[in-house]
């Protein structure tokens, strides 16, 4: 993909749908009792990768665009599938995933892409396994490829050492049908859509700060989802709105759920000119419509617990920071490692060849603020936030950009060029 500098960037759009809720639409309808209908389903090659999980474990499942209708028979209404289980580049996919196999007395195979085979899976195994599943893979069930029969779990007291939606979610799901209580812990806390969702479809999720329990045995009943715009996907354009001249971009029907809210806090610190306005908060997730305008920003430090709540964000973040005034700082985000890509390298070495004065650091980055960016050869490493960022830089470089693979930004966001195409004109 070839990208040239934009003169400004102005209108009113919307992102697709939140791509977290949007796999837990698919999951939970598919082991619920009834029918789910979902609506503003993210059509981005992770959550088809779900849907396609599903339709292999034998669920009915119906999808028209953005429309889903699911006809659960209930967790014992999966059936052993006889094709592997491919999550493709799915990290959110095969956690969960695990954690509802986990349950399931029968076996499967689950693959995923090169990506998949590099990240960590012991965070989900090693509770599951604990719990009773039988999990086996590579380096005894730590990287993918895995094998998995479940059933027969007994539920645990579980103090997870990341602070992970993904770890958090496995386990409550597994936990849904074990004996007894399960509960988690985490060191700070991350995305809760889990535990909303699972209280729409009728379950009861106890939550006592940071940690949170489930009872086993509980039956989900079908219910109607409507899935709010990605606020992940929105950061790219609230980046590329504060940061290209003569910009003002609205983003309609945000979900601004307070657990993934971090971008925004950070973008107000750096001092944007942001404006968040229509908030409804009656539905199982609070959505808003949020304005923003070139701005001059300032260089902040970001640590502690406001990572988990923005950590998808921190690639744009970073490309933001390279145009702040002084210097950003990026701390105890050794988290971004273990995602696609490991995103401190890739933010770090692909920002540099396009002029940025950024140095990788133990737990995340340091940049030093208001260089003027120039256009590469550069690459996202099939990496889709990577694609996405690099996108946004080469609007604000001159000359010319080739982003390289820039094919994986449909993973969370098709139709991101064209949007972008939209807002230049
Ligand atoms: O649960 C989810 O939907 C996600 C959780 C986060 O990962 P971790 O659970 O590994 O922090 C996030 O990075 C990922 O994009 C989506
Ligand atoms: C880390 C991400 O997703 P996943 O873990 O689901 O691959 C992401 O979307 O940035």
């Amino acid at each position: 993909m070839q990208n040239n500098k934009a003169a400004q960037l102005k209108g009113t759009m919307k992102v697709p749908g939140d791509k977290s809720i949007s796999h837990r639409a698919v999951m939970l309808g598919s082991i619920a009792q009834g029918k789910t209908t979902v609506s503003g389903l993210l059509t981005g090659d992770d959550c088809l990768n779900t849907i396609d999980c599903f339709r292999k474990l034998g669920v009915d499942i119906h999808r028209d665009g953005e429309f889903v209708e699911i006809n659960g028979k209930g967790i014992d209404g999966l059936q052993e599938p006889s094709d592997i289980l491919d999550v493709g580049n799915s990290g959110t996919t095969i956690r969960l995933l695990l954690g509802i196999l986990s349950t399931l007395p029968f076996h499967t195979n689950v693959i995923g892409d090169e990506s998949i085979a590099k990240r960590p899976m012991g965070r989900v195994t090693i509770p599951l396994k604990e719990m009773g599943a039988k999990i086996d893979g590579r380096d005894n069930g730590k990287f993918t490829p895995l094998s998995i029969r479940g059933g027969g779990l007994k539920g645990i007291d579980y103090v997870s050492p990341v602070a992970s939606a993904q770890v958090k979610s496995a386990v409550l799901l597994a936990g849904l049908n074990a004996e007894g209580t399960t509960s988690v812990t985490e060191p700070e806390s991350s995305r809760d859509h889990t535990e909303r969702m699972l209280q729409a479809f009728g379950v009861e999720v106890v939550v006592d700060g940071l940690k949170k329990s489930i009872q086993g045995n509980q039956e989900l009943t079908g219910t109607s989802i409507n899935v709010p715009g990605d606020i992940s996907s929105a950061a790219f354009f609230l980046v590329a709105g504060a940061i290209i001249p003569n910009s003002e971009i609205k983003i309609k029907n945000v979900g601004i759920n307070p657990t993934r809210t971090g971008i925004l806090d950070v973008l107000k610190l750096m001092g944007a000119d942001i404006s968040i306005h229509n908030i409804n908060d009656q539905s199982v997730e609070p959505i808003a419509d949020i304005t923003i305008k070139t701005s001059n920003l300032r260089g902040v430090e970001i640590s502690g617990d406001i990572i988990p709540r923005l950590i998808d964000e921190i690639p744009i973040l970073a490309l933001a920071a390279t145009q702040a005034e002084g210097v950003t700082v990026i701390k105890d985000a050794a988290e971004l490692k273990v995602k696609e890509t490991n995103r401190i390298d890739t933010v770090v070495d692909e920002l540099k060849k396009m002029g940025a004065n950024i140095e990788a650091t133990e737990d995340g980055m340091k940049i030093y603020g208001k260089s003027k960016l120039h256009g590469a050869d550069v690459s996202s490493h099939g990496d889709h936030r990577i694609g996405m960022m690099l996108a946004i830089a080469s609007c604000l470089a001159s000359g010319e950009t080739n982003i390289k693979n820039s094919k994986a930004i449909t993973i969370s966001y098709p139709g991101f060029f064209e949007q972008l195409e939209k807002l230049m004109q």
